[in-house]
């Protein structure tokens, strides 16, 4: 009998398993219906799971649960979760965009829905566009595209968005009632998930969703379920406003969001009578903003009308362009030339690989890793290499980069 004795591991990490509990309904995850195969290759365990009744937090509650408990199995050299969510399988229609990029602030009125109202315009130039006012606590994009409801419903009975020039617009600014403005937490959240889920887009080439501000329970569910290839956040170029966008932009980075950059609004105004530009804040302060400036859009009428879908002042056409330019780049990842890259390989070479380069390392070297899944488990493998706890792996950092691309950052323990 041998630890790699597949049936053997099975056993094990089933019973492992089996301890770790829905917190909210105190059952095992089997019996909870989360576990829907166990694979075990040589010592890789692959947890297929379903948890789509469960809300974000608490599923990686249940993952990262999952994930230490089968660690510590022996005979386990490598774990991952592949999950099922509504994000990768059950929202076909949102699915079919080949773009979703979202649009956030740190505080309100500092000209999100503005942003993302014109943007959305500026990309109709050249693609298919919807655009999806999720900030369901002040929807005002049906007011500054001077649409309203009420939204008339498919065949299906799915809500049917308002065509405006020839851009997809759903808002629950355009639902009947005045309800939007009273939702809360959960029931905000669930709300708009189904008018999200459910609407029929005609558009599918860039989704433009305009989210409510701050970074509120809504606007990080909607991100972690919603496959935003990036979201784009405005901020004005006060200190307290781009330092609250610096924050805001690290927490979505910690939640996995990949930030494509800000735009600094209201950067500058043109004088109507002598042509000359003023600074409405300290310039400075842009400086400290932790993101890339994507662009710097002037306070000016001409972003107080009604936008044309196609037809935007050129400021914002120059902020399509840089949205565009990001979006190209935002499913790459800079690799590190010394980077190890095992995405799209096997499991046994995945591990011969990393195998081969870590133990290629004195102490006191970087390591640096590529990977299509959560290589946070790897900690332990390198730690068997290195013949060093876990805990001696110290920074180890795991990023994610693009939603399908993670890189983990440490260094070779010095082993004394
Ligand atoms: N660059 C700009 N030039 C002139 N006016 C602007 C500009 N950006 C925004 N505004 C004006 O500022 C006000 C607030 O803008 P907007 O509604 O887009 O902000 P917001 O951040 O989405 O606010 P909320 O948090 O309330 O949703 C609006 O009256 C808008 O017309």
């Amino acid at each position: 009998m041998t630890d790699t004795n597949t049936d053997t591991v099975t056993d094990r990490v089933e019973a492992a398993l089996r301890a770790v509990r829905d917190p909210q309904a105190d059952l095992s995850v089997f019996e909870a219906g989360f576990v829907e195969n166990v694979v075990v290759e040589d010592a890789d365990v692959t947890i297929e799971t379903d948890m789509t009744a469960l809300d974000g937090d608490t599923a990686n509650q249940v993952v990262q649960a999952m994930l230490r408990a089968v660690d510590d199995v022996a005979g386990v050299e490598g774990v991952h979760v592949e999950r099922t969510t509504p994000s990768s399988d059950d929202r076909a229609s949102v699915r079919e965009f080949d773009h979703v990029i979202a649009v956030a602030s740190a505080k309100g009125g500092v000209g999100k829905s503005t942003t993302a109202t014109y943007l959305a315009c500026a990309l109709a130039a050249d693609d298919d566009v919807a655009l999806f006012d999720a900030d369901i606590h002040g929807p005002n994009v049906p007011e500054l595209l001077d649409v309203s409801g009420p939204v008339q419903s498919s065949e299906e009975g799915d809500p049917l968005p308002v065509s405006v020039g020839g851009l997809d617009v759903m808002s629950v600014g355009l639902m009947e009632s005045g309800a939007p403005l009273a939702w809360r937490g959960a029931m905000a959240h669930d709300a708009l998930d189904d008018l999200f889920t459910n609407t029929a887009w005609r558009n599918d080439d860039v989704l433009v969703i305009d989210l409510p501000p701050g970074t509120g329970d809504v606007v990080l569910t909607t991100l972690q379920e919603v496959p935003v290839d990036g979201v784009v956040v405005v901020t004005t170029p006060f200190h307290a406003s781009v330092s609250d966008t610096s924050r805001t932009v690290e927490l979505f980075r910690d939640n996995d969001v990949p930030v494509l950059g800000t735009v600094v609004n209201m950067a500058e105004y043109v004088c109507d009578c002598c042509g000359e530009p003023n600074d409405l804040f300290p310039e400075e302060a842009v400086g400290d903003l932790d993101a890339a400036v994507l662009a710097e859009l002037p306070f000016t009428h001409d972003l107080q009308g009604t936008p044309t879908p196609g037809d935007v002042p050129a400021p914002v056409a120059d902020l399509a362009s840089e949205v565009d330019a990001a979006i190209a780049t935002a499913g790459e990842v800079d690799v590190p030339d010394a980077a190890v890259d095992i995405r799209g390989l096997a499991p046994e070479e995945r591990k011969a690989r990393v195998r081969e380069r870590f133990t290629a390392l004195d102490g006191g070297e970087p390591f640096v890793l590529v990977s299509d899944r959560d290589p946070t488990p790897v900690g332990n493998f390198l730690g068997r290499l290195a013949d060093a706890p876990r805990a001696a792996f110290d920074p180890f950092e795991v990023r994610r980069a693009t939603p399908d691309d993670w890189v983990l950052a440490t260094i070779r323990p010095s082993g004394e």
